[in-house]
């Protein structure tokens, strides 16, 4: 398969170190090429240029498109003056995807704030970038594990907004999407799917918040109609023990914590975030940049690992169909 672009995120961060560390467990099995400035390697790093995206499948050692950011990297602390080399590095991994050169594209964590500060960067976080970059107004945001799907409906926005943002449409876009992308992507070939209510007890028949009765209930019978599989809605508190989780293929969620609270609890190490409703495969680690532990070699690699896989797996099948 052609190599996977991964995008080096925020220099600061884990991100250089677990794309290397990922490249040397998954050397062989899944071809990859490293967007970003090579000084902010782990020191000592074997690293080669790659003039031709075709030769990193085969690079002798962890092959890059080299980029000059500029300053170095202090780990922990972010530069703004790297922000618009980060945000160059996405916008040049969906190029070779798009052009055909890459198969797909892995992204390593980015600090928001540091490139809004640092390049006046437009967007809350790589789904709304990659959205805009793509031409699409409507793409979906789930994490997965081997126990748990999520998908929140309302993505990087404040607690605030979601009532005035949670709308008909947006929930029924999500749903549609979510439902499409795992019959492509996941095999699964009559999904059923869980959505939570956005109160307590699901607004226990209108006495704690209206959303449900006014929104959910009437956009899930609406789509019931045209014959997906939808429980709910749900008390979010009550669906995702074992039991629950095993009566559904993906939960739709109200909000970003409300999806993202229980998965990064389940399985913080092995989560992929992956999102639908691009033109392109496109996966990321669960989690951040976290600062606090960059450059000390204590970075886990496997959610990098797994979202590597699951890009690969991804490319190949929707090659294959
Ligand atoms: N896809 C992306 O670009 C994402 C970016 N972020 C950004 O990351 C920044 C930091 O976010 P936080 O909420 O602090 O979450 P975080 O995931 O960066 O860190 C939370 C805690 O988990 C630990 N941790 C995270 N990944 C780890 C790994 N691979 N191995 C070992 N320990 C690990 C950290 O050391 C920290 O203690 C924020 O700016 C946020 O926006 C957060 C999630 C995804
Ligand atoms: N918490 C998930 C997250 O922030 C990832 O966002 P994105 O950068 O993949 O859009």
């Amino acid at each position: 398969m052609r190599p996977i672009a991964i995008s080096c995120g925020e220099p600061a961060g884990i991100g250089p170190e677990i794309a290397l560390a990922a490249w040397q467990t998954l050397r062989g099995e899944v071809p990859m090429v490293w967007i970003g400035d090579p000084r902010h390697l782990p020191q000592g790093t074997d690293w080669v240029g790659v003039a031709d995206i075709a030769d990193a499948a085969t690079a002798p050692a962890f092959p890059v498109l080299e980029r000059d950011f500029g300053p170095p990297r202090v780990p922990g602390t972010p530069d703004p003056r790297h922000a618009q080399g980060v945000i160059d590095a996405i916008k040049d991994a969906v190029s070779l995807v798009q052009s055909g050169a890459c198969s797909a594209l892995c992204t390593a964590p980015i600090h928001k704030q540091a490139l809004i500060d640092g390049a006046g960067f437009a967007y809350p976080g790589h789904t709304e970038y990659l959205a805009a970059l793509a031409g699409r107004d409507s793409v979906v945001m789930m994490l997965a594990c081997e126990m748990l799907r999520v998908v929140p409906a309302t993505i990087h926005i404040p607690l605030a907004q979601v009532p005035e943002q949670l709308t008909a449409a947006t929930l029924t876009d999500t749903i549609l999407i979510t439902h499409a992308a795992l019959i492509r992507d996941f095999g699964i070939p009559a999904p059923r799917l869980a959505v939570a209510g956005l109160n307590p007890h699901a607004g226990e028949g209108g006495k704690i918040g209206q959303e449900e009765l006014d929104l959910i209930i009437p956009t899930l019978a609406a789509l019931r109609a045209e014959g997906l599989s939808i429980a709910g809605p749900l008390s979010a508190d009550t669906m995702f023990h074992p039991a629950a989780r095993a009566q559904y293929d993906a939960a739709i969620c109200m909000y970003h914590d409300q999806a993202l609270i229980p998965i990064k609890t389940l399985d913080f190490s092995g989560g992929v975030n992956v999102t639908f409703g691009l033109p392109f495969v496109r996966t990321s680690p669960d989690h951040g940049t976290a600062f606090d532990i960059a450059g000390t070699g204590r970075a886990d690699a496997t959610s990098m690992i797994a979202a590597l896989r699951m890009a690969a797996q991804m490319a190949t099948a929707r090659a294959q169909g």
